[in-house]
């Protein structure tokens, strides 16, 4: 997967794209992430980006001019990308839209600044996004959790974990089950006996109850979805 982001704040992304398992997924070559600079697609001399909005109102808008030759220049070769555009009101980013996008050979997601883009811009946009009812100072951190949460789902990024996972709940959206390590026992605190029996089997069902169970307290919706979606099992469901 070729991911393109359009930024004004292109240093947001270095610590991102070189750390962790987004990191080596990148230095791998497994994927290839590309951030591009919207100021380095101005022609004028002091690269301006943004302008006061028609009509009045407080703060600035991003013009559509950079935001276009950006676009443009990305897009003169190669596959055309899934664009994307992050918003404090586009449609809410989520495990299920995470597993659509990770199938798309090429991705670009603009990210907006100040008051947000020129409405003209979302002529190239194919789905805004939100990642929250909260408002962000800009674009920049909603791209990074949509691109980590994609990234990790394409083939190979995961590593080994990829197939301990093959159907893991937190793809279907569940939440995930309890995690201990040692001690077995901490300021009284103990392990449940089923980790420590090396049964399986057993840990196994113990945790998909577990998981079933913190969703359905906590996120009952979600139980609803997988139910009418007929993605739960019938010993699921008991
Ligand atoms: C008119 O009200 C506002 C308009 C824009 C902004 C700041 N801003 C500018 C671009 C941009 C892109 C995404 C987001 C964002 C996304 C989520 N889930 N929260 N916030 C915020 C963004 C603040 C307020």
């Amino acid at each position: 997967m070729r991911i393109d982001v359009l930024t004004v704040l292109p240093g947001l992304f270095d610590c991102f794209l070189k750390e962790g398992v987004i990191g080596k997924a990148i230095s791998s070559g497994k994927v290839e992430v590309k951030v591009h600079n919207i100021r380095d697609f101005t022609t004028d001399k002091h690269r301006v980006v943004d302008d006061v909005p028609y009509g009045g109102g407080p703060g600035m808008v991003l013009k559509p001019e950079p935001i276009f030759r950006a676009y443009d220049e990305l897009t003169k070769e190669g596959e055309k990308p899934y664009v994307l555009l992050t918003e404090p009101w586009g449609e809410k980013f989520n495990q299920e839209m995470a597993v659509e996008l990770s199938k798309k050979p090429r991705l670009m997601i603009i990210c907006g600044r100040y008051e947000g883009v020129d409405e003209r811009v979302k002529s190239l946009v194919d789905r805004e996004v939100s990642i929250g009812d909260y408002v962000l100072t800009g674009g920049e951190l909603p791209a990074m959790v949509i691109m980590d949460a994609v990234l990790r789902l394409i083939p190979g990024v995961l590593g080994n974990l990829e197939s301990l996972r093959a159907d893991s709940f937190s793809d279907r959206g569940l939440l995930g089950y309890p995690n201990y390590t040692r001690p077995a026992e901490f300021r009284g605190m103990k392990v449940p006996e089923v980790l420590l029996s090396g049964h399986h089997k057993k840990i196994e069902s113990w945790r998909k109850e577990q998981s079933l169970r913190k969703t359905l307290e906590r996120r009952p919706e979600i139980i609803e979805n997988l139910k009418r979606k007929g993605l739960l099992t019938k010993e699921e469901l008991e």
